[in-house]
């Protein structure tokens, strides 16, 4: 997979992203053909142990970009530019990403519009493929007040097909909107020529993503109404422990055929 491959998607087939923040995790999903692998932010939530994405570090984000292509060498991977890691300056903005592309991935993401038009025509024209995330923007909880669908107000609406617009043309590759309210996810995928990839943004987006283990069911007390559990792998890991710590209790395990 590649930038110009992924833009050719729209309209024709549908865009498979998901989270993965390990190397067996990339493995996973590099062998189950998933279209990008993102490494995101939501590592903080999901691996360590933070209530947001608010606390990660780009020294925390490296570590992951790195294990993750050691993982899958041949997956097409996206580092999310955590908070004030891009936020500062152009210069710091350039940096970071850069120092991402260093770490083995393809292209950065960031969260926001026009107010990053700078820094993303600078990140392209040196060579960093950007891909843009609008609507619900976890990065800026503080400011919106919580985890909130977008879209609905009619201002709300026109910034978002504006912002939608202003990216476009400053060259990113692709669009994630995260809980758009599904007409208006419809409208701004019928308005840009780059593919949306769509988190709670209904049916119409040109490609979806979910968190790894919002998939697969790791978290067991996270359920949001647009993830889908494709099994509950909080309970059977749970019960596979279970088993094991049983074993060792009762005897059972190391049997004959463990020993050497
Ligand atoms: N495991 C995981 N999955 C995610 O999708 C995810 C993360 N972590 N961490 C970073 C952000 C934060 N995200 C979130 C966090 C909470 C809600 C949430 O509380 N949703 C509720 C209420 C939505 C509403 O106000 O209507 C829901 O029922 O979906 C949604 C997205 C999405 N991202
Ligand atoms: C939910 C996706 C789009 C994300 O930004 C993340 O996982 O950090
Ligand atoms: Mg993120």
């Amino acid at each position: 997979m590649n930038v110009p491959k992924i833009v050719k998607m729209k309209g024709k087939e549908k865009i498979v992203m998901a989270t993965a923040y390990d190397a067996p995790t990339a493995r996973i999903l590099q062998d189950a053909g998933i279209d990008i692998i993102l490494v995101g932010d939501s590592l903080g939530n999901n691996v360590l142990g933070y209530d947001s994405t608010i606390p990660v570090t780009m020294e925390e984000m490296l570590i992951h970009v790195k294990a993750v292509r050691r993982g899958a060498d041949n997956a097409f991977i996206v580092a999310d530019m955590p908070f004030l890691s891009y936020g500062v300056s152009v210069e710091e903005g350039i940096k970071n990403a850069g120092l991402f592309m260093k770490a083995g991935a393809n292209a950065v993401k960031l969260e926001g519009g026009r107010e990053f038009s700078e820094l993303i025509g600078k990140l392209i024209s040196i060579g960093i493929p950007v891909m843009g995330h609008l609507g619900f923007t976890p990065q800026s909880l503080n400011v919106v007040g919580g985890y909130k669908v977008r879209g609905k107000a009619t201002e709300e609406k026109e910034r978002l097909l504006e912002d939608a617009s202003i990216l476009e043309e400053t060259g990113v590759f692709s669009i994630v909107l995260e809980m758009v309210i599904e007409n208006v996810a419809k409208e701004v995928t019928e308005t840009i020529s780059i593919p949306t990839i769509g988190i709670g943004s209904g049916r119409y987006c040109d490609g979806q993503v979910l968190v790894f283990h919002d998939i697969v069911g790791l978290n067991p007390d996270f359920k949001p109404k647009f993830a889908k559990r494709y099994m509950n792998a909080y309970e059977e890991m749970l019960k596979a422990v279970s088993q094991f710590k049983d074993e060792v209790k009762n005897r059972t395990f190391p049997a004959e055929e463990h020993k050497f």
